[in-house]
Formats: structure tokens, C-alpha cells, sequence
């Protein structure tokens, strides 16, 4: 298949585009924290240039610096950011790909902290996030922050970017003009469908003045903010309709809000292109390009959306932070060798966050690729000696040592002793519950990178000292894993009590299930099984449920145990399991919760590590991911790459 339809050149107003696969705003932590572009920005952005992507639309900048929403935010409000800008619109164009910023304003969802003074906004209505109550822009303060965008237009421009987009998606300034949630006005801004959308009405006509009447102008807008009582998708058609209108060249169709983030940033449970429908009426009812968003990662979806003239242009978010080169691997059908994108969220947004962040990582990356970013420290060089590599383990951190490894021109073999159907750890089952099944592919692409490397792969075989002692490699990496705790509460070696792992591989439960451990493996088994059971408890001692997933991925689970009835107590310290239940303590007070047929333990792990005397067994002996200490596929991927880089 040649994905034909993908990459047909397209035009945006008077700019050509090579191909239909855009990289969407996303806010990367790679410009410096005063918002300067520097060669942590140009190596980020020139990656997805390098990689094929036809359109780049450059993370949010400030139109005002008191309109800034995130740490990191590029800086376009005045001339200081002219030089920085212009390296990185050359960059991007220097791979033949269009270089477009988008321009910000944060409104009332940002704090005071981040803006340097009261919030602004259309209209005194906290955000639903922050809870901040922003100052009513007076009409005189809309006019001059209207002049701010265009005059962000023309630095824009003078810095040779092809185009720029007005955000006024998710929430931000001009969504809450649009939004009659947030824009309760009485003067020309406000009032009717058409008074909200003037605020954009004057800014596309100020940059046409200012830039020229061929300068291409996008806007970004959301089709759906609903689930926070806002704009619904009858009236977005309108408000596309009136863009249109007033000049804008293209429209980008996103979703949601602060208050619906998960709309915005699309959980596992989304499906593919899970927007497309909103975006097909859309398409429908204006002449100008559409751009649509959200879990596009499958190159045969994204290209049947476009054949079927669903849409013109298609942003990959997260998968084009995952896979840099997806537009090329695409082109060139090297279909396996795309790093899949799954949803997580577990990397790409935790870049403020230093408990994910390995030593000295930084800015935006990916669960699955350490390498995303393309900071010169995370690049890979050949080997200066290459060695003989012995992983022992193919769960993520062996898998992802083997292959980066061998490609650095090292010797390796890989042992496992699992069967090959049962490659990738913990990994593999952890992909059972629902909508989990995307880490098959993760399991399959690591499987493909060891193969195209060179990787040797023994499966079943279990090594111990006296097999490393025989094959005498340069260097051992113990991959080995974790495995479930069992701590000693009284009744937990009952017949009626079973290992969640195990529940997840197929070992019968059914009834009622009460399970212990309300972490990450706790609540995915619990849904797991309320497909086959008649009700499920949870017991956790925190005060909260699955506190480790993040923002999006969490409200989503949570939203999805509503409906499925699961029944959550938390603060509950299990004191014995009975036959029937379990005795506990909830909130201070003893209690006994029966009825249970089955008792599911997800208590955690612990490090497995089978090898005693580490040093003895070769020259350099490295132990990684959970055999090292049990925490998260992210860590056993980052410390594999790590040592693999390093030896
Ligand atoms: C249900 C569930 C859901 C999860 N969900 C997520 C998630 O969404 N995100 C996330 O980041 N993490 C998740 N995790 C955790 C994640 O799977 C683990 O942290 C990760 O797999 C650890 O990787 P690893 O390679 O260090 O070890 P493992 O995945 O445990 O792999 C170790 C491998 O070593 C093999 N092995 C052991 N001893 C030997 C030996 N002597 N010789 C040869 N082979 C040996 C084992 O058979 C195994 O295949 C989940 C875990 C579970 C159980
Ligand atoms: C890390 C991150 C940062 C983002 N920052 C922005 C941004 O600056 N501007 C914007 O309009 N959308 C932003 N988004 C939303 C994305 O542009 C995109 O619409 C969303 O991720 C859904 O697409 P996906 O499912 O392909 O990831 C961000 C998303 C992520 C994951
Ligand atoms: S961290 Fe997860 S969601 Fe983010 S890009 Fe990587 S796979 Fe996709």
C-alpha cells in the first residue's frame, strides 16, 4: 500500500504543504524557561522536519507575557525573541516542511503565579481547573490584546515562519470568547454567535493588513467542550463557518477544555480518530482545509480519513512525539519500525514532573522512546569496542538494551525463559485489561528493532551463574523483573486468594471479587473483571485510587468505574482475610466486608534477582528496570537505553 492519498501536496491558502501529516501545537518544555528558542527547541522541532511531516505548528507562544499558561512558553510578545525564532522557522523549512506558530493567550486558565498578575479573560467566570477569578478584559484591553496577536503576527513572520494559527481551542483566550460558558459580555464581543466570534473576526483581518492578504492564518478551535456546558458541536459548525468568512485560511479541529482534559488529550479508551465524526460535519459545511486531531496512529486509518475526503489534514499529537520519522516510515512502509503511540500519557506529559524524569532528562519524550527529543545526549554514537552482550530478560528494559545495544554495533543475545509468544514481561500482561491492548504493539515493535539489529534471541531458556560463567560475555545486563508481594496478613495463602497477575493470564474468578490494592495493577484487574463477574470491591489504604496514573488516563478510569459500579473504599487497611471477605479497618473503624468469592491481591512487587554475586559474573555487570527495583515500564525502558548507550 503507498498511502497515496497522505502524501498528495495540499495548499493552505498560499502555502503548499508536501503532505497531509501535521505536527499539532504541543507545549514541549524544550524552549528555555524565559520562552527563548535555543538547540534544545531546534533539535526537537527538526527531528519532526527531519522525519517528513509536511506542516509543523510550533508549541504555544504568548501574544502577552501576561497571558502565559505554561512554564517554558515561547515568547512572541516582543522583538528579544526575533533571533531565536528565526533559527527555528529555518530549521524546520531547511527539511522542506512548513514551519507555523501558534498564538497564545492563556486567559483565565492559567494562575497568577504563572502570569504575573490577576488573570484575564472575556468575562469574571473562573476557570474550572484553577478556580482563579480573572479580571474582565475592558473593551479598550480587548482591542490592545487584539493588536498583540497581530503584532505576534509579524514577528512571526520577520522570523520566516509560512503561516500561524490562532488558538481559540481547549479553552484558551479565543475559545473563551467563543464559549458562552465563559464569555458573558454586553458590548461587540459578546452577546450573540457572532459578537463572540469577533474577537477572531478582527484578529484575521489585523494580520491580513499587517502580513499581507496571502499570509495564511489557521485557527484552531474546538468542536466540543459539552461535557463542561460549553460549546456543542451545532454551534462550532456555525463558528466554523463565520471563520471561514472572515479569511481564516484553514481550520484545526480539536476538542474539550481545562475540565475536560481528557478531551483534549484523548485516554486509551478513545478510539482511533475518535473526533472524526465532529470534524466529517464540519469538513462538510465550510470550503477551506480542515486539519483533524486526536489518536490518529494507525497509517492505514489516518490514510482511509483522507481518501474518503473525511478531512484534508491529519495532526498526530503524541505519536509524532513518539516517532519522530512516522511521515518517512510511513512513505516507505517500514510500518513496524513506527514506535506506537498508546495513549499513556505516561512520559509526554510528565515532563514538570521530576519523579518520572530519569537523572538528567528533561523537556518532553516518550514512554517507548527515549530517544524523541533528540537531545544530543540521548543520541546514539557506534560503539567504541564492540563487545559480547548477554540481557537476560525480554521484558521492556531487555528488549529495549538489546536492540539499542546491537545497533550500536555491540554483540548481543537475548535470553528469555519465556516462550517467544510470551516476550515483553510484565508488559504483556499488562496489556490484558481493558484497553490496554495497544502494548502488544509496543512488545512487537521492540521485538522487530531486536530482529532488525541483529539481536540473537533465545527464548526458554532460564540463565543462571553457572550459564553466564560458560558463555563468558563482556557484559551481563540482568533484565529479570519483578514479581507480586505477599505480605503476611493472615488468611492470604487461602485457597480463595489469588495473584492479580495471575487473574490476568486466565486463572478463574468469578462471583464476587474483592481486590486488595488499589494501585495501577489493582484497579485495571478490578475492570478486567467486571467483564465476567457480578460485583467487584476495591480496598486501598491511601486516601485515593490509582494515584499514579496521570491527569487524563486517571479521569477516564474514573469516570469508567462509575458506570461499571465498582465499589471503592479507600483509607481501608486490610486486617485478615476470611473465607468469604476480608476483616478491615476503613477510616479508624473495624469493619468485615463479605460476600466474596474470590480475594484478588495487587499488593505490589518486588525486585527479582536471581544472580548473587553481581560482580563475579563479568567484566561489567549492569541490573536494570524493576530486577533493580519494581516501579514502572518507564523506568525499565530509560535505564535500558541508558546502559546500552553507554557501553
Ligand atoms: C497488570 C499490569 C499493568 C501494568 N501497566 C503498566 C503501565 O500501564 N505502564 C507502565 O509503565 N508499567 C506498567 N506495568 C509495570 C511494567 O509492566 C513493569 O514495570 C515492566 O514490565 C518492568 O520491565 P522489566 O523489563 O524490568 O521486567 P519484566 O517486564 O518483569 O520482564 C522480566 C523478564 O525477565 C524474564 N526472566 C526472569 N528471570 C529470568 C532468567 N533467569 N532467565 C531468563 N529470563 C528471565 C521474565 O520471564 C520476564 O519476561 C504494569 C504491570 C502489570 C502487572
Ligand atoms: C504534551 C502535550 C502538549 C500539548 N500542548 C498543546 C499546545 O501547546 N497547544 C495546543 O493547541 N494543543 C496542545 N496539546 C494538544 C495536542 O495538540 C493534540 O491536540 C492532542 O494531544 C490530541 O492529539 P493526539 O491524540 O494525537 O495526541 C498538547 C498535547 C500534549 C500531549
Ligand atoms: S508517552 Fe505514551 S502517550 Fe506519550 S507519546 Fe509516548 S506512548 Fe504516546
Amino acid at each position: 500500500m503507498n498511502f497515496e492519498a497522505t502524501f498528495k501536496p495540499m495548499y493552505v491558502g498560499s502555502m503548499l504543504v508536501k503532505n497531509r501529516l501535521v505536527v499539532p501545537a504541543m507545549d514541549s518544555h524544550m524552549p528555555d524557561e524565559n520562552g527563548m528558542i535555543g538547540e534544545d527547541a531546534l533539535n526537537y522541532y527538526g527531528a519532526r522536519a527531519r522525519g517528513g511531516f509536511g506542516m509543523i505548528i510550533v508549541e504555544i507562544a504568548a501574544v502577552q507575557k501576561s497571558g502565559i499558561g505554561m512554564p517554558h512558553e515561547i515568547n512572541i510578545y516582543d522583538d528579544t525573541s526575533i533571533p531565536g525564532l528565526t533559527a527555528l522557522a529555518s530549521r524546520i523549512k531547511h527539511y522542506g516542511s512548513r514551519a507555523v506558530i501558534q498564538l497564545h493567550h492563556a486567559g483565565r486558565e492559567t494562575v497568577a503565579a504563572m502570569a504575573g498578575q490577576q488573570p484575564v479573560a472575556p468575562s469574571s467566570v473562573p476557570c474550572p481547573t484553577n478556580r482563579e477569578t480573572p479580571h474582565e478584559m475592558t473593551t479598550l484591553e480587548v482591542y490592545e490584546l487584539i493588536q498583540d496577536y497581530i503584532d505576534a503576527s509579524v514577528r512571526a513572520q520577520k522570523a520566516g515562519f509560512d503561516a500561524v494559527e490562532i488558538h481559540a481551542a481547549h479553552g484558551y483566550m479565543g475559545g473563551q470568547f467563543l464559549s458562552p460558558r465563559s464569555n458573558r459580555r454586553i458590548d461587540e464581543f459578546g452577546g450573540s454567535i457572532e459578537g463572540r466570534a469577533y474577537f477572531l473576526k478582527l484578529i484575521v483581518e489585523g494580520i491580513k493588513a499587517a502580513c499581507g492578504k496571502d499570509y495564511p492564518v489557521i485557527v484552531r478551535i474546538s468542536t466540543d467542550e459539552s461535557r463542561i456546558g460549553g460549546i456543542q458541536l451545532n454551534e462550532s459548525i456555525i463558528h466554523a463557518q463565520l471563520l471561514e468568512a472572515y479569511g481564516y485560511d484553514a481550520i484545526h479541529l480539536s476538542a474539550g477544555t481545562y475540565g475536560a482534559w481528557d478531551t483534549i488529550v484523548p485516554p486509551p479508551d478513545a478510539q482511533q480518530g475518535w473526533n472524526l465524526s465532529a470534524t466529517k460535519v464540519i469538513k462538510s459545511a465550510v470550503t477551506i482545509p480542515v486539519i483533524a486531531v486526536g489518536r490518529y496512529t494507525d497509517p492505514y486509518f489516518i490514510n482511509l480519513a483522507i481518501t474518503r475526503g473525511d478531512t484534508d489534514f491529519i495532526s498526530l499529537g503524541r505519536q509524532s512525539i513518539a516517532d519522530p520519522d512516522f511521515p518517512n516510515k510511513m512513505f516507505s512502509g517500514e510500518l513496524m519500525d513506527i514506535v506506537p503511540c498508546l495513549s499513556c500519557t505516561q512520559r509526554c506529559m510528565s515532563f514538570n514532573d521530576p519523579s518520572t524524569l530519569q537523572e538528567g532528562d528533561y523537556g518532553v519524550s516518550c514512554l517507548l522512546n527515549p530517544m524523541s527529543n533528540d537531545r544530543p545526549d540521548v543520541r546514539l554514537n557506534t560503539a567504541a569496542q564492540p563487545k559480547k552482550v548477554m540481557v537476560i530478560g525480554a521484558g521492556p528494559a531487555g528488549l529495549e538494551a538489546a536492540w539499542v545495544a546491537a545497533k550500536r554495533g555491540h554483540t548481543v543475545t537475548l535470553y528469555e525463559k519465556g516462550p517467544k509468544s510470551r516476550a515483553g514481561g510484565q508488559f504483556l500482561i499488562a496489556a490484558y485489561p481493558p484497553f490496554k491492548q495497544d502494548l502488544t504493539r509496543a512488545i512487537r515493535y521492540y521485538l522487530n528493532m531486536c530482529e532488525k539489529y541483529g539481536v540473537e534471541m533465545v527464548f526458554e531458556k532460564e540463565v543462571d551463574a553457572a550459564f553466564i560463567a560458560e558463555k563468558k560475555p563482556d557484559v551481563v545486563i540482568v533484565a529479570t523483573g519483578a514479581t507480586p508481594l505477599k505480605p503476611a496478613i493472615p488468611g492470604i495463602s487461602g485457597e480463595n486468594v489469588k495473584q492479580a497477575i495471575n487473574v490476568l493470564l486466565g486463572e478463574p474468578v468469578k462471583g464476587n471479587v474483592l481486590v486488595i490494592g488499589g494501585g495501577l495493577v489493582g484497579v485495571e484487574t478490578a475492570e478486567y473483571c467486571t467483564d465476567y463477574c457480578n460485583k467487584v470491591t476495591i480496598v486501598e489504604m491511601k486516601p485515593e485510587i490509582a494515584s499514579e496514573l496521570y491527569l487524563t488516563v486517571r479521569d477516564s478510569l474514573l469516570r469508567r468505574f462509575k458506570h461499571e459500579e465498582i465499589e471503592v473504599h479507600t483509607n481501608t487497611r486490610v486486617i485478615e482475610i476470611a473465607e468469604n471477605g476480608i476483616v478491615c479497618e476503613e477510616n479508624g473503624v473495624q469493619k468485615v466486608l463479605d460476600g466474596y468469592d474470590s480475594i484478588i491481591l495487587a499488593l505490589g512487587a518486588k525486585a527479582y534477582n536471581p544472580f548473587e554475586q553481581l560482580n563475579d559474573l563479568a567484566p561489567e555487570v549492569y541490573t536494570i528496570g524493576d530486577a533493580k527495583q519494581a516501579r514502572s515500564a518507564l523506568e525499565a525502558i530509560y535505564e535500558g537505553f541508558r546502559i546500552a548507550q553507554a557501553i
